[in-house]
């Protein structure tokens, strides 16, 4: 049988690191940026009020009270936006709204709620400091300075920032177009009634959700029956719509193995790999692109482990990130486990902690059929048993897969 290690590299030799594209920023929400991002300008650009008030000379007001209240004389109203150049004088004071500059010789705002908030002579009961409610130029970002590195991902944190320095598009790595298709006769729609021997379809929408969670554009085009002419047919019709094709089913021994059928003729390699879930794999090109497919086993755990540890490395390496395996954790077995010799065991589990001591723990759920989807919904990672190992204690040290979104 092929190693996982083997499997995973033959995987990832499919794809190639994407050049990045300079993409508009209202495309941007998702991808990974490729290069540097230094700020043109300082933010903020200008010194501005950071409430609504009046913009005063802190001397002015050093000594006002509710008792002692000090009058000064409004020269001038100025809105965030307003061009018209102020100077606040000794005596005076200029209206001002939160983000609107700060008029020459002004070195303090003095809140609204101070104040009896007459727009000709105000009357101030409370002093201010110096620098009160004043924003400085450059105390979020100095010009010049790297605010995003490559390799980083564009959520909407990132977002903010590429705008409020004024960029309008990023060089980056687009998300992957992802097509999934599920195979298998005796699948229906969810929502439609069942006959005897069928079963609602479920890989296409985890798969697909598995996708998104990996950074992907995921078109779901859900299932086709075991027929050779509309498997093929149906691939074909997808090809435009993807950078890489996931299918489930019809990969193993069965008469009606469609996947391994009709690929097998195009050069798509079907191996057996040391795993458990998801020994029967499939990788390879299809079409004039030679657009890269991976074909995972029909089995639901099997399909969505698979997932994970051969598919998830291949997207992460087109998104233009580093075709890391899931993130790693150490924890204690809570039970005994068992695992088929010379095969790498994924065994679904809950993980919990670190606890006071620094520890986590780890439960392997009790069904680990790879038919027994249910189980998936409370798991929050994976236990792996090494391929020479076939059973491990409770209390075991053992290395955890902590899986997406958890
Ligand atoms: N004689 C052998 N039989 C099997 C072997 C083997 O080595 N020798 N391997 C087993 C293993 S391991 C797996 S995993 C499965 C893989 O099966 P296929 O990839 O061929 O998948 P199917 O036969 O199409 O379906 C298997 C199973 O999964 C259900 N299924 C399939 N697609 C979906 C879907 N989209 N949604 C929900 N459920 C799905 C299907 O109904 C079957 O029960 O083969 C073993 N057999
Ligand atoms: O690998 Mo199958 O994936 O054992 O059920
Ligand atoms: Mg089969």
């Amino acid at each position: 049988m092929k190693s996982v290690e083997q499997h995973i590299e033959d995987c990832l030799g499919l794809v190639a690191v994407p050049q990045p594209t300079e993409i508009d920023l209202n495309h941007a929400h998702g991808t990974v940026l490729a290069e540097r991002i230094a700020s043109p300008v300082s933010l903020p650009g200008f010194d501005n009020s950071a409430m609504d008030g009046y913009a005063v000379r802190a001397e002015d007001v050093a000594a006002a009270s509710p008792e002692v209240p000090v009058r000064l004389a409004v020269v001038a109203d100025i809105p965030a936006g307003d061009p018209t150049p102020v100077a606040v004088r000794p005596g005076m004071c200029a209206r001002i709204m939160t983000g609107a500059p700060m008029p020459d010789g002004a070195d303090a705002v003095v809140p609204v709620e101070w104040t009896d908030g007459d727009t000709v002579r105000v009357t101030i009961d409370r002093p201010a400091r110096p620098g009160n409610a004043v924003r400085r130029a450059g105390d979020d970002v100095a010009e010049g300075t790297v605010v995003l590195e490559p390799g980083s991902r564009i959520g909407a944190g990132e977002m903010g920032v590429l705008a409020a320095v004024g960029r309008r598009s990023v060089p980056a790595h687009p998300k992957p177009r992802v097509v999934v298709l599920s195979t298998g006769e005796e699948l229906v729609e969810p929502g439609r009634p069942l006959g005897p021997g069928q079963i609602w379809e479920s890989n296409s929408f985890m798969i697909a959700a598995a996708a998104r969670d990996a950074g992907c554009e995921v078109y779901r085009h859900g299932f086709v029956g075991d027929d050779p002419r509309t498997v093929m047919d149906t691939l074909e019709g997808l090809l435009l719509r993807a950078d890489v094709v996931v299918t489930t089913g019809g990969v193993s021994m069965g008469a009606h193995d469609v996947v391994k059928e009709v690929l097998s003729r195009q050069g798509v390699q079907f191996t057996q790999v040391a795993v458990q879930p998801g020994k029967p794999q499939g990788y390879g090109t299809i079409g004039p692109d030679k657009t890269p497919i991976i074909t995972l086993p029909g089995n639901p755990v099997s399909a969505f482990v698979s997932f994970q540890v051969f598919v998830r490395p291949v997207l992460l390496k087109l998104r233009g990130l580093e075709a890391e395996p899931l993130p790693e954790r150490r924890a204690r077995l809570t039970g005994p486990v068992t695992s088929p010799p010379g095969r790498r065991s994924y065994l679904r589990a809950e993980l919990s902690g670190p606890a006071a001591d620094g520890r986590s723990t780890v439960t392997p759920v009790r069904r680990q059929g790879s038919h027994q989807l249910s189980v998936l919904a409370g798991s929050n990672a994976l236990v792996v048993v090494p391929e020479d190992t076939t059973e491990l204690p409770a209390g075991t040290d053992v290395e955890v897969r902590v899986l997406p979104g958890t």
